[in-house]
């Protein structure tokens, strides 16, 4: 990477960081928000102000001490003591209104992200684009995102941002007081005599200047690592998560072993990384501390001709040595604030990308057109297809139809798109094309429900709240869905996914079903871990329940006793290889 790409890169993050913290200063709480930076802002000019004022005291307090002045020496403590009592006083006001504006930004961009994340079904979409992107930049862990990234882009922003503008203000006020306090230098180069104005601001720019390409040069690689090390730190705590989730199957499976050396291999990579952070750390490290220990002493050696010469006074060596240490300290504010300038970048990349795949995601207009169709009409679906996320064509030109009263049976080889025909129907597969009208009085059983923990009760009428249903309609639906012994549990709170057997986990989808009443029903393998009397008896009510609001069924089984349920089919049937598409729905 040239200088001019390394700025180029430089600006867009900037930009970026613009984009992302933008928002908030705008949104409905902008007054709240502008005013509380203002007031930041202005204790920040406080501090720089505080210090300039020691500074001049410590020209006034060295000379007291050379001269051996016992009065000015205690009048200098006193006027020390209110210098302290207003620093001390800033640095709480400071310290408190940062964090509350930066838990209240936090705050206002994690709703705004979760509001965007779960509208529009954004979180499924994130998923299926992460199947069709193989870049290895596509959104991973949106979790980490919007728990830890939120959280240390606030806090970055705000420390850094902050830092930056007292590193400049400082720099601003102490230049002007060392260019007055440096003198002229006089040499001679080949014969030419030269004479400096203001020679330590010269000294220390130059001074700083080189520290801080060489910190970049050196630091540089921290970007991208730090990047990375975020990913495999989060896939690291996702692949844990994930075996908490499934500890039965997986020790079912004897799979420990197999998990152990997945969880050893992301670890590992973890590891890998942050090795090689800490060697790029380490040597950023010495620099800086290099950096930082010659500063303790290069203005006194600059200045001791001009001291034992008897040009300068104690108190004004120890002032120019106080304000180059300032202009030093502004100057090296990128040499100290590296590492963390790289989290910071590596984090807005992160949010950006992120923000960026739920825009597109969000805007990503599925192909087929939906209408809205009463239960009189049913439902229709014409020149309908749907591809996979890496664009195959798996079913197309179906032309269906279902009345109501109708109960019809999808059938076809594993694999062969039923599943995601359904989800098409619902309108969550984007990737489908035609025109299907259909009824809104729909509930669709997907072949793994969710259960969520808690009350039995909120898990039997998710998504709706338990209050819209009484104690007898729960009750009622859980002995229809054939799960009476749950029907005294209604307020007990459990894992209820790990809980209950797979039967019991369709019939509680069965019961939510037999709760609510839609007119039209899609059951993904609804009954397929139940026995054959349990499932007939199902079947019996839910098609009793459809036919009562005025509707029909639409059920994906395998097994051929649903088939007595139903009185026709759908049969996805393989094309042959060329054809350009894998099956065609045949309507019987
Ligand atoms: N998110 C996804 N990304 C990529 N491919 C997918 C995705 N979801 C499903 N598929 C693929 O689409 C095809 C159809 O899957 P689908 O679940 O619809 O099949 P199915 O007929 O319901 O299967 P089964 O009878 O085994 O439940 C499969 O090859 C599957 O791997």
């Amino acid at each position: 990477m040239t200088a001019s790409t390394g700025s180029k890169s430089m600006l867009t993050t900037l930009r970026r960081i613009g984009a992302l913290a933008a928002p908030y200063f705008n949104s409905e709480e902008k007054w709240r928000a502008r005013g509380l930076l203002a007031a930041i802002v202005a204790l920040n000019l406080g501090v720089v102000y505080m210090l300039v004022l020691n500074n001049q005291w410590y020209a006034r307090f060295y000379d007291a001490l050379q001269n051996k002045d016992q009065a000015v020496f205690w009048r200098e403590i006193v006027y020390f003591c209110w210098i302290a009592a207003g620093f001390i006083a800033i640095a709480i006001l400071k310290f408190y209104l940062t964090q509350l504006l930066q838990l209240r930004w936090r705050a206002w961009m994690t709703r705004s992200y979760l509001q965007r994340w779960m509208a529009d079904r954004t979180f499924y979409r994130l998923e299926l684009a992460r199947y069709g992107q193989q870049d290895g930049r596509s959104p991973d862990n949106p979790d980490q995102r919007i728990q830890e990234d939120m959280q240390l882009f606030t806090d970055y922003t705000m420390t850094l941002s902050m830092g930056l503008l007292n590193a400049v203000v400082t720099l601003v006020s102490f230049i002007g007081i060392l260019w007055g306090l440096s003198g002229v230098a006089n040499f001679t180069i080949l014969g030419h005599s030269f004479s400096v104005p203001g020679s330590m601001v010269w000294i220390a720019l130059l001074y700083c200047a080189a520290g801080t390409v060489i910190t970049h040069y050196i630091g540089r690689p921290l970007i991208g690592l730090n990047y990375q090390q975020q990913r495999y730190e989060a896939d690291f705590r996702h692949h844990l998560v994930r075996v908490r989730e499934y500890s039965e199957a997986i020790a079912l499976d004897r799979g420990e072993q197999v998990e152990h050396g997945q969880l050893e291999l992301r670890f590992g990579s973890v590891l890998k990384n942050y090795l090689q952070l800490i060697k790029k750390q380490k040597n950023l490290v010495a620099f800086t501390a290099s950096f930082g220990q010659a500063s303790v002493i290069f203005a006194f050696i600059v200045q001791a001709p001009r001291f034992f010469s008897g040009a300068i006074q104690l108190g004004q060596l120890m002032q120019v040595n106080s304000a180059f240490g300032r202009v030093q300290d502004s100057l090296s504010w990128f040499v100290d604030n590296y590492d963390r300038v790289a989290v910071w970048r590596a984090t807005a990349d992160r949010l950006s990308s992120f923000e960026a795949a739920m825009r597109a995601n969000a805007g990503a207009a599925s192909a087929l057109e939906r209408t809205p169709a009463d239960n009189a009409r049913g439902l229709r679906a014409d020149g309908f297809g749907v591809t996979l996320p890496d664009g195959a064509r798996l079913i197309e030109g179906a032309a269906l139809a279902v009345q109501p009263g109708d109960t019809v049976m999808l059938q076809g080889p594993s694999g062969s798109g039923k599943s995601t025909l359904f989800r098409a129907f619902a309108g969550i597969w984007p990737f489908a094309k035609g025109r299907v009208s259909m009824p809104d009085n729909t509930m669709f059983i997907p072949q793994r429900p969710y259960v969520p923990d808690g009350r039995l009760r909120d898990a039997l009428a998710y998504p709706q709240p338990a209050s819209q249903f009484s104690d007898a309609q729960l009750v009622q639906a859980l002995n229809d869905a054939l799960l009476p012994d749950l029907a005294g549990r209604l307020d007990d709170r459990d894992a209820w996914s790990q809980k209950l057997s797979g039967g019991e986990q369709q019939r509680l989808a069965i019961a939510r079903v037999l709760l609510r009443k839609p007119a039209w029903l899609f059951a993904d393998e609804a009954t397929s871990a139940l026995d054959a009397d349990s499932e007939a008896t199902l079947y019996k009510r839910l098609t009793a329940m459809v036919h009562a609001a005025g509707g029909a069924m639409v059920s994906i089984a395998h097994r051929a006793s649903v088939g007595d349920h139903h009185q026709r089919r759908w049969t996805l049937v393989p094309q042959p290889e060329g054809s350009g598409v894998r099956y065609r729905v045949e309507a019987t």
